[in-house]
C-alpha cells in the first residue's frame, strides 16, 4: 500500500500514530526515510500551512547527533509531510513502559543526550516546547554508551509551534502535554528555552520514578500541581543529582539550568552511577484516589476548581468518555476528534483562572512511597490499618490488664502480689 509524497519520496509502511498524524516508512533520492503524514483536518488548514512553510527554514536548519533532522517538507495537494531522518530503533515511551523504571545511569546518559541536542536547537533559536517520552527516539544501530543506553535523538521539532496557530488556540488556550508543561505556560506566558528544561527534567524524575512529578488525574489538577505544587524527593536519589532535578523544576524559569550546562552537569554524574540499581519507588499517594480512580488512570486529583461546576462545562476540550481509562490525560488535539493513537496527545484547553491556580486547601500533592508500603485508600491499606488496629486495641487490653494487675498487687499488699520469683528479684535488703 505505498503512497507517493510529492515528487521525490514513497511512503511503504507505517511505523506509528502520533496525535497530529501518521509516520511511515518511506524512500527518498537518498536512501530510507521517516515520513510524518499530518492528519487530512491539519493539513486542509490553510493557515497553518502558511506556517509550515514559513518555518522551514528553521526546522530544516537543525541539525544535531540528538536531533532528528527534518529533511524537506512537502505540500502537495491534500498532502503535508514532514520528511524526517529514519531513525532504527524504539521511543523512550515503549522502553519505559516495558520497563516501568530506569536504572540512574541509562537514565541520565539518555537525559544528557537529550539535553545536547536541546543545546543545539536553544543556540538556533528553536524551542521544541513538547518534550516528553513519545518525542525521544533510540537508536539501536548507535554505540552504546553509559549503563548500556543507545544514543537519544529528540524529534518533532517545531511540530507544537505548527499546531499552536492562534486560531487552533486561542490567546486563552494551551496547547502541550499537561505532565510535562512547566508552569509560566500554565500562567499564560510566551513559551521560551526554559520550558523545555522543565519539561525534560519532568522525565528524568519519570525515568527514575516511574510516574512524573505532577501527573495522575484530570489534567485541570495537573496543571494545577505545577504551580502550586512542590516536587517529592525520591527515595534513594544520589543528593547531587536531586539537587539537578530540583533546580530544573523550579517555578522560576530564570532559576533553571542551560541546556548545555544541563547536559555537561548530568555527565559529570554518571560515574558515580555505575551499577546503581532502578530506585526502589512505588506509585505515589493520592488523597482521592478512590473518589476518582474508577476512570481516570492513576487517579491523582479530582480536577475540580474551587467553585468550578462539572469538569466537563469549564474544560470541555478535555472531557473524557466515562469508563475510558486513560494516562497522563490523553485527549484529541481537535474537539470532537479520536486521538490517531492510543498515546497521550497534546491537550488544548483553556488557561485556568490565578484563583483556580492557587487550589484551595484541599492539595493533590504526590508523596512517592518506598516499595512495597500500602497506597492510602487501597484495599491493602484498609486491611493494614485494620490490623494496625487490631493491634492497638490487644495492646490497649494488655495495658488495661497489667494495670489492672498491677492495682490488685498494690492493694494486696506483698503477701498476695509477691511470689517467690518476685523476692529473689528484688534488691537484697541493706546490710
Ligand atoms: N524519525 C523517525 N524514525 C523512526 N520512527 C519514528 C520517527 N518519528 C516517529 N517515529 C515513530 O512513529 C510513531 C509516531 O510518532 P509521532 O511523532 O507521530 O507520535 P508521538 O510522538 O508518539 O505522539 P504525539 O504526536 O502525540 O507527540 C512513534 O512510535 C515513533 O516511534
Amino acid at each position: 500500500m505505498a503512497r507517493k509524497i510529492g515528487s521525490r519520496y514513497t511512503a511503504n509502511q507505517i511505523l506509528g500514530r502520533g496525535s497530529a498524524g501518521t509516520v511511515w516508512l518511506g524512500e527518498g533520492p537518498e536512501g530510507p526515510v521517516a515520513v510524518k503524514l499530518l492528519r487530512e483536518d491539519l493539513a486542509s488548514d490553510q493557515e497553518l500551512v502558511g506556517r509550515f512553510v514559513q518555518e522551514r527554514t528553521a526546522l530544516l536548519g537543525l541539525e544535531h547527533p540528538n536531533i532528528v533532522s527534518v529533511r524537506d517538507l512537502v505540500v502537495d495537494g491534500n498532502d503535508l509531510a514532514l520528511v524526517m531522518d529514519l531513525v532504527r530503533g524504539t521511543d523512550l515511551r515503549t522502553r519505559l513502559d516495558r520497563e516501568r523504571r530506569l536504572a540512574p545511569e541509562a537514565a541520565v546518559a539518555i537525559v544528557a543526550d537529550v539535553a545536547d541536542g536541546l543545546s543545539a536547537a536553544h543556540a538556533a533559536g528553536v524551542v521544541h516546547r513538547d518534550v516528553k517520552p513519545e518525542n525521544v527516539l533510540l537508536d539501536m544501530q548507535g554505540p552504546l554508551g553509559p549503563g548500556g543506553a543507545h544514543p537519544a535523538l529528540l524529534t518533532d521539532f517545531g511540530v507544537a509551534k505548527l499546531i499552536d496557530s492562534p486560531r487552533r488556540t486561542r490567546a486563552t488556550k494551551i496547547i502541550g502535554t499537561p505532565d510535562y508543561l512547566a508552569p509560566e505556560i500554565v500562567e499564560g506566558l510566551p513559551p521560551r528555552a526554559a520550558v523545555d528544561i522543565y519539561a525534560l527534567a519532568t522525565v528524568l524524575y519519570e525515568l527514575l520514578a516511574g510516574f512524573t512529578p505532577f501527573g495522575g488525574g484530570h489534567p485541570g489538577a495537573v496543571l494545577r500541581r505545577h504551580v502550586t505544587e512542590t516536587v517529592v524527593p525520591l527515595p534513594g536519589i544520589p543528593e547531587e543529582l536531586w539537587q539537578l532535578l530540583v533546580q530544573c523544576l523550579a517555578k522560576a524559569p530564570a532559576s533553571r539550568l542551560r541546556a548545555s550546562e544541563l547536559g555537561a552537569r548530568l555527565r559529570e554524574q554518571l560515574p558515580l552511577l555505575v551499577g546503581m540499581p532502578p530506585l526502589d519507588v512505588d506509585e505515589p499517594d493520592s488523597e482521592d484516589e478512590e473518589e476518582s480512580g474508577q476512570g481516570q488512570g492513576h487517579g491523582h486529583g479530582s480536577g475540580q476548581m474551587p467553585g468550578q461546576g462539572s469538569r466537563a462545562e469549564t474544560y470541555d476540550e478535555v472531557a473524557v468518555p466515562a469508563g475510558e481509562r486513560v494516562r497522563r490525560g490523553a485527549v484529541p488535539l481537535v474537539r470532537g476528534a479520536k486521538p490517531d493513537s492510543n498515546r497521550d496527545t497534546h491537550t488544548s484547553m483553556r488557561v485556568p483562572g490565578p484563583d483556580e491556580l492557587a487550589g484551595g486547601a484541599l492539595g493533590t500533592a504526590r508523596v512517592p512511597r518506598p516499595a512495597g508500603a500500602p497506597r492510602p485508600g487501597s484495599a491493602r491499606h484498609r486491611a493494614s490499618a485494620r490490623r494496625r488496629r487490631v493491634t492497638l486495641g490487644a495492646a490497649a487490653v494488655v495495658l488495661v490488664a497489667a494495670v489492672g494487675v498491677g492495682t490488685w498487687a498494690a492493694l494486696s499488699g506483698d503477701d498476695a502480689g509477691a511470689t517467690p520469683q518476685d523476692t529473689r528479684n528484688s534488691a537484697p535488703a541493706s546490710p
